[in-house]
């Protein structure tokens, strides 16, 4: 039987980067493993639990609060969990830390530059930002700050493809240790 080193994968990285794409390949393979998995995506939560928080600083560190306070509680009943939210700044990505310090949690940086990101474009958002009907999009108007090797698993998300990304974070995920 597999045994996971984590209890929480925490992927991160600009709109477009391949987040949403790999949790969901993520989920299939907890599913797969006969484990319950639950997925947040940053476009989900801000559909319900999240509705209204907007981008500013403020409703971005709400949002990621309330998502890594979901993910402590899921970690707390035996669920895993992945997560799918751009988390753009190591201040944001500090919170939740604090918050996830009893649940082992893998930080993964979908890591794809804002040229691939703006050309994939999966929502239109990098055209509107361009046209001037949206501001403060992550990559473009509104700060990332990548993190270092020591604070994530970087997943080249342009140069790999979709499987072989999943493999390399499933292979952490699942890595024994001697
Ligand atoms: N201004 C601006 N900046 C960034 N993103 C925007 C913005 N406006 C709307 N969207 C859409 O919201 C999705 C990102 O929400 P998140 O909850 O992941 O963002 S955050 O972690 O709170 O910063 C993001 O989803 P992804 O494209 O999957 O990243 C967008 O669809
Ligand atoms: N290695 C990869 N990992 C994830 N997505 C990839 C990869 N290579 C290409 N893609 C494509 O990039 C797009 C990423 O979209 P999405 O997952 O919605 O991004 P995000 O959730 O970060 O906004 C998808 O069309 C996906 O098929």
């Amino acid at each position: 039987m597999l045994t996971f080193n984590f209890n929480v994968v925490w992927i991160f990285g600009l709109p477009s980067a391949g987040k949403s794409t790999l949790a969901k390949g993520l989920q299939q393979r907890f599913i797969q493993a006969e484990q319950a998995c639950l997925r947040l995506d940053g476009d989900e939560l801000r559909e319900g639990l999240c509705r209204g928080l907007g981008f500013s600083p403020a409703g971005r560190e709400e949002n990621i609060r309330r998502a890594a306070e979901v993910a402590a509680l899921s970690a707390k009943s035996g669920i895993y969990t992945v997560t799918a939210l751009i988390t753009p700044t190591d201040s944001y990505r500090k919170v939740a830390r604090i918050i996830l310090k009893d649940a082992p949690a893998l930080w993964v940086w979908a890591k794809c530059s804002y040229d691939a990101c703006q050309s994939r474009d999966v929502k239109g958002l990098y055209r509107k930002q361009r046209e001037g009907h949206l501001v403060n999009l992550t990559g473009a108007d509104g700060y990332f700050e990548e993190p270092s090797a020591d604070e994530a698993l970087h997943i080249d998300t342009e140069n790999n493809d979709v499987s072989t990304s999943i493999d390399l974070i499933w292979a952490q995920l699942t890595k024994k240790h001697p």
